[in-house]
């Protein structure tokens, strides 16, 4: 493949404050939250997953998102996103002010139900009155699709079935669909498959890829995108997170390796790298735990010798 054909621009969603922290056992200060969604836009940052208005019951973390919403200083040419499964959510998410939604289904059945406890098909007629409130209300629709190269429940699923989701969530109106790999399994090969599958309906630049570093594959899943024309990644600060319905799933690809990729071959991304550094490592102080970006704990230890 010639590197002269990559994109020129990539698009990073930060989803660090939504899955990133959605998974995290222990409270988390509401002012914390706004202060990592605040040091992100600063960063750069223009699309950021700020929270979620899912069940609180399923999901306890993202009981707060309202005030999270109400507490950001929101900053001109930044979209604070939101994760929303059904009315109630959207409802909640517009009286917040989320300026997108997020919609998420998957390519497995055994996910769908234990993720949003209902069948894909069922998940699909739920969406269709977001997307009709959405279009009156004019805001915009991101669609999921988990587990694109592996389910927890059911182990592998075909590109063929991901792609007919993906299918079904932009035909419903989604502006782009972003592929997630839930249990960050897949391989460039597999991934390449299963973006050959997708683009056979739909444009690739619609598309987005949701790497979670699980098995260490998200920079190479991402290189292997953008070889392919991908040119919006999803990433989290630090690396944080985890699916609360995917046992041992570990977060996203980090926005601080990202980037450093990003740079390396000359893509132009509109962050600022040494910032989301110092925002990661700020939430990992609070939350106790190591930073699982390689490229912050590199520099802050460059740092610290310098
Ligand atoms: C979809 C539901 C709501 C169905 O959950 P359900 O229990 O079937 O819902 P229900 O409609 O039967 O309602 C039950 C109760 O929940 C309430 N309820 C219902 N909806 C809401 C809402 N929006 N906000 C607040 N409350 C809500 C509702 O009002 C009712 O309250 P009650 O009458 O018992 O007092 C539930 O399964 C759910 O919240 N699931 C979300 C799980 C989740 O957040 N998972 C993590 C995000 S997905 C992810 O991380 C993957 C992704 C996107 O990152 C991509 C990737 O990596 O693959």
């Amino acid at each position: 493949m010639d590197d002269s054909m990559l994109p020129k621009y990539v698009k990073i969603v930060e989803v660090g404050p939504r899955d990133g922290l959605q998974n995290e056992k222990q409270p988390i200060e509401t002012t914390d939250k706004i202060a990592l969604v605040n040091a992100l836009a600063d960063a750069g940052l223009q699309v950021i997953e700020s929270g979620s208005f899912v069940n609180p019951k399923w999901v306890p973390q993202m009981a707060g998102s309202e005030a999270v919403f109400a507490g950001i200083q929101r900053k001109a040419g930044v979209s604070y996103a939101a994760l929303t499964p059904n009315m109630k959510g959207f409802e909640r998410a517009l009286e917040a002010g989320a300026t997108e939604v997020a919609i998420f289904a998957a390519a497995s059945e055994a996910f769908s139900q234990k993720n949003i406890n209902c069948s894909i098909a069922e998940s699909i007629e739920r969406f269709a009155p977001i997307m009709e409130a959405a279009r009156a209300s004019n805001v915009p629709v991101r669609g999921y699709v988990s587990c694109i190269a592996g389910c927890p429940y059911e182990g592998a699923i075909a590109p063929a079935k991901v792609a007919d989701v993906s299918q079904q969530l932009f035909d419903a109106g989604c502006y782009e669909i972003s592929l997630g790999d839930t249990i960050g399994t897949g391989t460039p090969a597999q991934i390449e498959q299963v973006i050959d599958a997708v683009t056979r309906s739909l444009p690739v630049n619609k598309l987005a890829l949701h790497a979670h570093d699980t098995y260490g594959q998200a920079l190479a899943n991402i290189y292997r995108a953008l070889q392919l024309g991908v040119s919006v990644f999803d990433s989290s600060v630090a690396g944080l997170g985890g699916c609360p319905y995917a046992k041992g799933a570990s977060g996203n690809v980090a926005t601080e390796d990202l980037i450093y990729l990003l740079d390396g071959l000359g893509i132009e991304h509109g962050v600022d790298l040494q910032a989301v550094v110092d925002a990661g490592q700020r939430m990992c102080d609070l939350l106790g735990r190591s930073n699982n970006s390689k490229v912050a704990r590199a520099l802050l230890a460059k740092c610290r010798v310098d």
